[in-house]
């Protein structure tokens, strides 16, 4: 079978044909670290990490690349506000982005470089760009590309530069056009003097273009196989990336690919728009696997609605499949703390499940498959036919090995801890806890509060943090987090 993925650029789906076989080379882009991550950055981010999944699943080394845009104007200004270090405060939400993207179960890139850390290349980029009549210095530390020298200018978002007469760019006292971008910003007095790095052109700091055609040629060559994004990045910055690149006569991306946006009341979830609801906020309310399945559900180009009864169901829906994969283990002997994720990777996945993943990632249907195996799995384990056994290990490992396509394996290593865990030591200490708090539920329907706070008191005192929810009261640990 072979994989086919939608090409923005093209229009077109097509097979992935790999610069170099059985390796593929993505890009994405990574996130500017002026504030904390917002569902909109991981519904992009998840959205590609599946695709690496499927890639590797479907036998590819995969270099995955994807920067950190560690300094601009909207991490000055905020880190200014804030009084603190424009370096600190980027720093610190790199560090949040990163620890909330291993927590929802992100596959680390390859790498992940800092713009700051590429002025070399972009300095020789610029420079390439220049002596090819391509860019030019304002003699005054800014340096900007020359978009009507370069015939392909907007040619990804089929724009023609008559269309784009006013389109986004100010025009700057250097600029030979309105319509010529930054790439490299004359530092501001009023700017912090560690914001610039001096150059050929003056004193100044990286343009976000210019930085990921840099670093995606540093790390993935000349020519590579995807660029990826959210689809808000695809004009500009991708039909200025992509310009920057060939413009400099490099093949750079053979094939786009944007995630659909995540939108509230059909905006755009963002910053800018102050309309966000932070990664963190949605991990302390859901299940961290249940704010991922509700993030990857839908098919990866689809504009997905946030809205929190869809958060409710993806709890219910993760909840079902992970006592379906609890049960089903403990039917079978195994021990689900004990299981390793190598033989996942050795299970036969279903024809169908592997063909909807092959069309362009079509997780929806994808899902359907993986919804009708944990239907025909509870109707075996149901059956209570010893002989079964051996059927019910098969549609286990075949479940689970779908559900790692997403990164939602239940018994795997990241999830086992979640929502309760699989062993029977949990199911026995779930018990006992829920009757606690059915009689504390009862207790303050009675409105008897002594009675109710002693039962919580009781709870605490053993170590037991009881958390009250629209969905009812959920247990857990105190030393687990
Ligand atoms: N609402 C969203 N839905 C999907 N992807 C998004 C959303 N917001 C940002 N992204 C993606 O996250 C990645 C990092 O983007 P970046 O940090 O530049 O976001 P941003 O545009 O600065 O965020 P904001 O819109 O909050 O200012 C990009 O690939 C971008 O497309
Ligand atoms: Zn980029």
């Amino acid at each position: 079978m072979t994989l086919n993925l939608h090409d923005t650029a093209t229009r077109q789906t097509a097979p992935l044909g790999p610069v170099q076989p059985g390796a593929v080379s993505l890009y994405v882009c990574g996130p500017t670290t002026q504030g904390a991550p917002h569902l909109g950055h991981l519904r992009t981010f998840l959205a590609f990490d599946v695709l690496v999944r499927w890639l590797e699943r479907s036998g590819y080394e995969v270099t995955h690349v994807r920067n950190v845009t560690d300094i601009d104007d909207k991490i000055l200004v905020k880190s200014a506000e804030a009084g603190a270090p424009w370096w600190a405060w980027s720093l610190r939400f790199e560090r949040e982005f990163q620890d909330t993207l291993d927590r929802i179960g992100n596959r680390r890139p390859t790498y992940e470089p800092r713009a700051t850390g590429h002025v070399t290349e972009m300095i020789a980029l610029m420079e390439r760009l220049i002596e090819r009549g391509h860019a030019y210095p304002d003699g005054a530390g800014s340096v900007y590309f020359d978009v009507a020298s370069h015939e392909g200018y907007g040619s990804l978002t089929r724009q023609s530069l008559e269309d784009m007469q006013d389109a986004g760019e100010e025009a700057e006292p250097g600029k030979r056009d309105r319509r010529d971008f930054a790439l490299w910003k004359a530092a501001k007095p009023t700017e912090p003097e560690t914001a610039s790095w001096d150059t050929p052109f003056g004193r100044g700091r990286p343009g976000w273009h210019l930085e990921c055609s840099a670093m995606s040629r540093k790390y993935l060559g000349e020519t590579f196989d995807i660029h990826a994004g959210g689809l808000d990045l695809r004009f500009p910055h991708h039909e200025n990336e992509q310009a920057q690149s060939h413009a400099a006569g490099y093949g750079f991306a053979r094939r786009w690919m944007h995630s659909g946006v995540l939108t509230v009341d059909g905006l755009k979830m963002g910053k800018s728009l102050d309309n966000f609801v932070t990664a963190a906020r949605a991990l302390a309310d859901h299940p961290t696997p249940a704010v991922r399945l509700a993030l990857v559900s839908g098919h990866y180009r689809a504009t997905v609605e946030y809205n929190a009864t869809a958060m409710r169901e993806a709890e219910t829906v993760w909840e079902r499949l992970r006592a379906t994969a609890v049960r089903a283990a403990e039917r079978v002997g195994a021990d689900p703390l004990a299981a390793t994720e190598a033989p996942l990777a050795e299970v036969e996945l279903p024809a169908d499940f592997v063909a909807a993943m092959d069309d362009d990632l079509a997780v929806p249907e994808a899902l359907a498959v993986l919804h009708r195996e944990q239907a025909a799995l509870n109707t075996l384990l149901g059956a209570r036919d010893e002989a079964g056994t051996h059927a019910i290990a098969a549609s286990l490992g075949r479940l689970r090995a779908m559900l790692d396509v997403l990164g939602l394996d239940p018994l795997g290593a990241q999830w086992r801890g979640e929502g309760g865990t699989a062993t029977a030591e949990h199911a026995a200490l779930d018990a006992l806890i829920s009757a606690q708090l059915a009689a504390r539920e009862a207790a303050r329907a009675e409105k008897d509060w002594a009675r109710a706070d002693a039962l919580r008191d009781a709870l605490t005192a053993a170590g037991i943090r009881i958390e009250d929810g629209r969905a009812g009261a959920r247990w857990t640990l105190e030393n687990r987090d």
